[in-house]
């Protein structure tokens, strides 16, 4: 993957004013003025002015400032932050949400056989995919729209492949994403989007690994369109019990009294 250009991760209130600017026409190039969009924050206009610096330090957006505002474009990076939002409140709101992925079929670097069956990965891959994969990665070159929205995967439980340490060299983590292949009308099931921490590859390539040569079972040739289908668990498959817990602290606030029914 691609090297991210942030250095931090900017603040929650920086993000709200992101989506402030991507709704004025940002994600293609808008001209914001810090008092409108102070006004549209509930804020100051210094606090607006300072939210753009902290946008630019880490990325989400480019600008150039004129006498009367300023022309400000969210960058790549950032709209990937604002489709990260978005992925939380699809899966706040809804459920069983898949993120379907469009590309075609393409060969890599010829590295991925050697990755898959270095016996630290491999083991993992069997104690918790359940299978043994097939030796390589099945690349998909991504569509545009494809890069912009595979961040969105950011919101989605993967299973993990931790870091490990050979003779020579440690061996880094990658996530696995169950996914469901679909070519024409047929599918295959039991894939997995593997995401290296560690690639040479940029955004515009996903790494496919299945207990089958998928090329063979689905009879798949470079440039042969594909569709990975990201099963999305909801947040309700998933409860975080901490969200729930009572607490029975004596000095916390009283409840609202009850109101009285009036007769
Ligand atoms: C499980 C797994 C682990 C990887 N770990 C590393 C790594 O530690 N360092 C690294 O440079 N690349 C790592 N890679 C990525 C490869 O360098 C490369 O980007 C990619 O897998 C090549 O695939 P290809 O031959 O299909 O093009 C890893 C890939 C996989 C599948
Ligand atoms: N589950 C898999 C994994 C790899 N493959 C293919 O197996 C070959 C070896 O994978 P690789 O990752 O080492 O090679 P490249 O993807 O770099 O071409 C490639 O032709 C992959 O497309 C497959 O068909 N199904
Ligand atoms: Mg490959």
């Amino acid at each position: 993957m691609a090297e991210a250009t942030s250095t931090a991760d900017p603040d929650p209130a920086a993000i709200a004013a992101l989506k402030h600017v991507g709704l004025a026409g940002g994600l293609t190039e808008t001209k914001v003025s810090c008092a409108a969009l102070g006004d549209r924050l509930d804020a100051s206009t210094q606090t607006a002015s300072r939210r753009l610096q902290t946008l630019e330090s880490v990325g989400y957006i480019e600008r150039d400032v004129v006498g009367d505002g300023q022309w400000v474009r969210v960058t790549d990076a950032g709209e990937a932050a604002l489709r990260a939002e978005y992925a939380d409140y699809r899966r706040l709101f809804e459920t069983d949400v898949e993120l379907v992925l469009r590309g075609a079929v393409t060969g890599g670097m010829g590295e991925g056989r050697h990755y898959i069956t270095l016996p630290g990965y491999a083991e993992q891959f069997r104690a918790r995919l359940g299978y043994e994969p097939f030796p390589g990665t099945l690349n998909v070159d991504l569509s545009e729209e494809s890069v912009r929205r595979r961040g969105e995967m950011a919101g989605i439980d993967a299973v993990p492949i931790d870091a490990w340490e050979g003779e020579d060299r440690t061996y880094g983590a990658a996530s696995c994403y169950g996914v469901t292949l679909v070519t024409g009308d047929e599918r295959y099931e039991e894939v997995h989007a593997i995401v290296p921490d560690r690639t040479h590859h940029d955004d515009d390539q996903l790494e496919l690994i299945a207990p089958e040569r998928l090329r063979d079972a689905l009879g798949l040739g470079d440039g042969d369109a594909v569709e990975v289908r990201v099963a999305a668990t909801s947040r309700a498959d998933t409860p975080e019990s901490d969200y729930v817990e009572e607490s029975d602290d004596e000095n916390e606030t009283p409840a609202d009294p009850v109101e009285t029914e009036v007769a």
